[in-house]
């Protein structure tokens, strides 16, 4: 589903306004969307709308009186003097026949729910004084809140809390979410997220062209590799994934595994020789080759392999960063993780000129916060104020590479300036292995052939539906062998016959 910023938000609004459609008439069915919801979180005892004044709190007051019209026990707290309410929001307002209570934290009282009406796109400062007091006090409350649009002081851009937010027991968003909705800490406060319908013509996307999409499979699902009836081994791809030594192994172990559940035809393990022991006691389906110098490295990667993984547990220094310009030199399709940031962590440049003297080959850059801060530490210190989407859109221009920073909101930028943010990870994924996982389920993507960008959003989406299905208590391990499940989960969704 495309994400709209606030900006294109309000673009989209203005299209459908210039194109005949009343803005009182979208506030009208975005407030009524919003009593429809209401009624169903409280179906019975009081109500108060909590409204700012701003067009957000206009969706209050239309809520506010299609609530009472149905008979239901309605009260409106207002942040500023009803006369000084301007436009559809003043329109709103008059609609509202009953009485307007003053920003008064002791009306709040308990009822059956509030309706979140301070804030919604037009958030532009920090939260303070009277209405942080407000959004206090209905934390506090502890009872059931419905935000309207956007948890109120929760940035529609970046999801951070500006000075205080409202925690929402669901939020109801009109026609497309926003990045705040999807990245963290903005989706732990909408709570449960409605996106409704509320008249604007889907023909406005042609004209905004927005470039920030949730990944889930419409996105990608043309790119998915299905394997034909007449494919064999070869034709699936060959991935290369390099050990580190013989006290760390099990990470490129874990990524192998990975990688060949993810449909790599065939899938070798490049390991030093004091550690092919260790390593070929553990594999089975895996290959595993004996690789010490650059120049082993360079002739096994020099025939038939297809992706490269390097990272996991490899090691940070030279013979990584030496491996690193191998795989580059050989313009072999790559997902460099972990190690392999790091050990460019002095000199990202070297890394980025590299990958972008040879922009045919896929690389794929998946960093965590650390790693990120590490070799994009110009980024944040060019752009501190940025959102976690932005600064990965930033990273992606910066290296040429198709950038994913991991989290409970993983963004995946590619140069060209298309974005995707994940929302289906659950919190057990973050455990240690997990990111090893995700780079061999990319790496076999790569090797099948899947261009760098579908292969990263791919990898993000099934490693985190893997973390559903293994459930609370997995272990990196288990996700390499839920994978199947997810594979058949998605053939059905997407109509493949198997
Ligand atoms: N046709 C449409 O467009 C539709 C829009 N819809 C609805 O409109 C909402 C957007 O409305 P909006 O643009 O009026 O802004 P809103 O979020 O109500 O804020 C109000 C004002 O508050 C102020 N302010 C900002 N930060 C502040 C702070 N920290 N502390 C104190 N004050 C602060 C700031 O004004 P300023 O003080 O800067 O002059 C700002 O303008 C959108 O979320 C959706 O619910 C739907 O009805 C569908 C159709
Ligand atoms: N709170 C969270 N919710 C969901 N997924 C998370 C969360 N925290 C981390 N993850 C995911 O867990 C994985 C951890 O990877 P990483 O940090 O590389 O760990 P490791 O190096 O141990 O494999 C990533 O895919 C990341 O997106
Ligand atoms: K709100």
């Amino acid at each position: 589903m495309d994400i709209l910023t606030t900006d294109e938000m309000a673009r989209a609004d203005q299209l459908t306004i210039a194109a005949g459609t009343p803005g009182f008439k979208l506030m009208r069915a975005a407030g009524r969307a919003v009593a429809d919801v209401a009624g169903e979180l409280a179906e019975e005892g009081a109500i108060l709308v909590v409204a700012g004044r701003g067009n957000n709190g206009g969706d209050g007051f239309v809520a506010a009186a299609e609530l009472a019209a149905q008979g239901r026990d309605v009260s409106v707290i207002l942040l500023c003097d009803r006369a000084t309410l301007k436009g559809d929001a003043a329109l709103a307002a008059k609609g509202w026949k009953g009485e307007v209570l003053p920003c008064d934290p002791s009306l709040i009282g308990q009822p059956a729910l509030i309706i979140d009406a301070l804030f919604g796109a037009g958030l532009n400062r920090p939260v303070k004084g009277d209405p942080l007091i407000m959004i206090d006090a209905i934390n506090a409350a502890g009872v059931p809140v419905l935000a309207v649009d956007l948890p109120s002081g929760i940035n529609g851009d970046s999801g951070g809390v500006m000075g205080g937010a409202i925690r929402a027991t669901e939020t109801v968003t009109f026609f497309r979410p926003k990045p705040g909705h999807l990245l963290v800490p903005g989706r732990v406060h909408c709570g449960r997220l409605r996106v409704i319908d509320i008249g604007i013509d889907e023909d406005v996307l042609a004209e905004i062209r927005p470039q920030t999409f949730e990944n889930n499979p419409d996105l990608w699902a043309d790119a998915f590799p299905v394997p034909k009836i007449n494919s064999h081994k070869f034709s699936r791809g060959h991935a290369v994934i390099v050990s580190g030594d013989i006290a760390s192994t099990g990470a490129a172990r874990l990524s192998a595994r990975a990688a060949l559940r993810g449909g790599a035809g065939l899938v070798t393990v490049a390991s030093p020789r004091d550690a092919l022991a260790v390593n070929a006691a553990a594999l089975t389906a895996v290959m595993v080759r004996p690789v010490d110098t650059a120049a082993e490295f360079a002739a096994l990667i020099g025939g038939k392999v297809s992706a490269c993984v390097i990272g996991p547990g490899a090691g940070v220094g030279e013979r990584t960063r030496m491996f690193v310009e191998a795989i580059l030199a050989a313009r072999r399709h790559a997902v460099l993780d972990a190690d392999a940031l790091t050990s460019f962590a002095d000199a990202p440049e070297r890394l980025f000129d590299l990958i972008k003297a040879s922009p045919e080959s896929g690389v794929v850059l998946t960093p965590h916060e650390g790693e990120f801060s590490r070799i994009f530490s110009k980024v944040d210190e060019k752009h501190p104020a940025v959102s976690k989407l932005e600064r990965v859109r930033l990273a992606a221009q910066e290296s040429g590479a198709i950038v994913l920073l991991k989290g409970p909101d993983t963004v995946v930028a590619s140069p060209d300036g298309r974005a995707t943010i994940a929302a289906n990870a659950p919190p057990w994924l973050a455990t240690a292995g997990s990111g090893d996982v995700l780079a061999g389920v990319i790496g076999a993507l790569l090797a099948q052939g899947v261009p760098a960008y579908e292969a990263a959003c791919i990898g993000v989406w099934m490693h985190g539906e893997a973390g559903s299905e293994a459930g609370p208590g997995l272990i990196a391990e288990d996700l390499t062998e839920v994978l199947p499940a997810v594979f058949r989960r998605l053939y059905d969704q997407l109509g493949i016959q198997y």
